[in-house]
């Protein structure tokens, strides 16, 4: 996607082709700072502390975390040290452990000193997959979006939560991509962002990128989702996700539940956009079996922004010494949503839907 008529990615091979650049998301929407990723400590650095973030990005940056190890330590101690270390930075979102184990079992097929050559071409081609599969799930989205708009006769109003636009991802996003192919359509359409509080992804991240798109958009508070919709004023909701069950439930970030169930109540469609790495093939309950990171509670008792005078600022907002609380996801059940709009199409939630649309699972099962 453009800023400022210039096409970027969230991450690129850096040109010395030994070491990656990012965009930093902990300085944006306020500052556009490119970061350059040179260790393995580096990047799980990165991870951890979210200057990238996102589902699919995480797991692109992990291969390139794992390329960057095999530089220091490509023996097969050093590569189990190096996928544990990385592992370890954001429980989650499946796309870390997917690309750790892609990139890993490729680097067992070959000897110490071609291990950091193979993998950072492995990372590549994750980053290349990750493009085409989000443009794929923004064109299968898109027209879900066409027909609700063609059937409305006015422009639709769409919700979503948290960032899964382009920054979360490669390029384009999940629930974002098919937002930006209706509306480069033509599609005529108006995007609630929710806020997304702890860390306001939503308003500084899904509406830096929807200003820098020209997409019609209103930031409006967690809490106001529900009130809009009793009134008529959404039309579908799209969210993206970290983990999705084989059976259809949808993990993403906290507060998604709350719009599902909201949705549900006022017969509001709602998707999540996912690719295919997103999917646990393992799991059949997300609320009992996903792993729900616990993040600081400074997100929750603290609110950084920028001052009148342009710089930035941490202040505090809670009651001085209350203890505080910080899950950074939760589960959907698939009987809250309409349809997971992957690569491949768009997929009844259930386990029977996810098969039909990957097969090879069935026999891999
Ligand atoms: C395309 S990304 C889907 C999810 O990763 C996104 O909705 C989300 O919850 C991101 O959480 P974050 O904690 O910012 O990494």
């Amino acid at each position: 996607m453009k800023i400022d008529g210039k096409p970027y990615r969230t991450i690129w091979p850096a040109p010395d082709g030994v070491s990656v650049a990012v965009i930093d998301q902990t300085r944006l929407p306020f500052a556009f700072e490119v970061r350059r990723l040179a260790s393995l400590a580096e990047a799980a650095e990165a991870i951890r502390v979210m200057v990238v973030r996102g589902a699919p990005l995480i797991g692109v940056t992990a291969a390139y975390g794992l390329a960057l190890a095999m530089r220091e330590d490509a023996s097969n101690d050093g590569l189990d040290r190096a996928v544990a270390a990385l592992a370890a930075t954001r429980p989650t979102a499946i796309n870390l452990r997917w690309a750790l184990d892609r990139v890993s079992a490729n680097l067992r097929q070959v000897q110490a000193p071609e291990r950091f050559a193979h993998a950072f071409a492995e990372a590549g081609r994750i980053a290349e997959e990750d493009v085409a599969s989000c443009h794929a799930i923004g064109n299968h989205g898109a027209r879900i979006l066409a027909d609700l708009a063609a059937a409305k006769g006015r422009p639709i109003n769409v919700l979503t939560h948290c960032n899964a636009g382009w920054l979360a991802t490669v390029d384009w996003g999940t629930a974002l991509a098919p937002i930006y192919v209706a509306h480069d359509q033509g599609v005529p359409l108006h995007v609630y962002v929710d806020e997304t509080r702890p860390r306001n992804q939503g308003a500084a991240l899904t509406a830096f990128e929807l200003n820098a798109h020209g997409v019609p958009h209103t930031v409006i508070a967690d809490n106001a989702g529900g009130h809009l919709m009793q009134h008529g004023g959404i039309d579908v909701c799209i969210v993206g996700s970290d983990r999705t069950t084989a059976t259809g439930d949808v993990c993403n970030k906290i507060g998604t539940y709350l719009k599902a169930l909201a949705a549900h109540d006022n017969r509001v469609p709602f998707y999540a956009a996912l690719p295919f790495s997103t999917i646990d093939w393992t799991l059949a309950d997300g609320v009992a079996e996903i792993p729900i990171e616990e993040r600081d509670g400074r997100e929750v008792s603290h609110l950084t922004g920028r001052l009148p005078d342009g710089g930035f600022a941490t202040i505090e907002v809670v009651s001085p010494g209350s203890p505080v609380a910080n899950p950074a996801f939760d589960v959907t059940p698939a009987r809250l949503v309409t349809g997971i709009i992957t690569e491949r199409g768009v997929a009844e939630p259930s386990a029977a839907g996810l098969l039909a649309l990957y097969p090879e699972r069935r026999r891999a099962a």
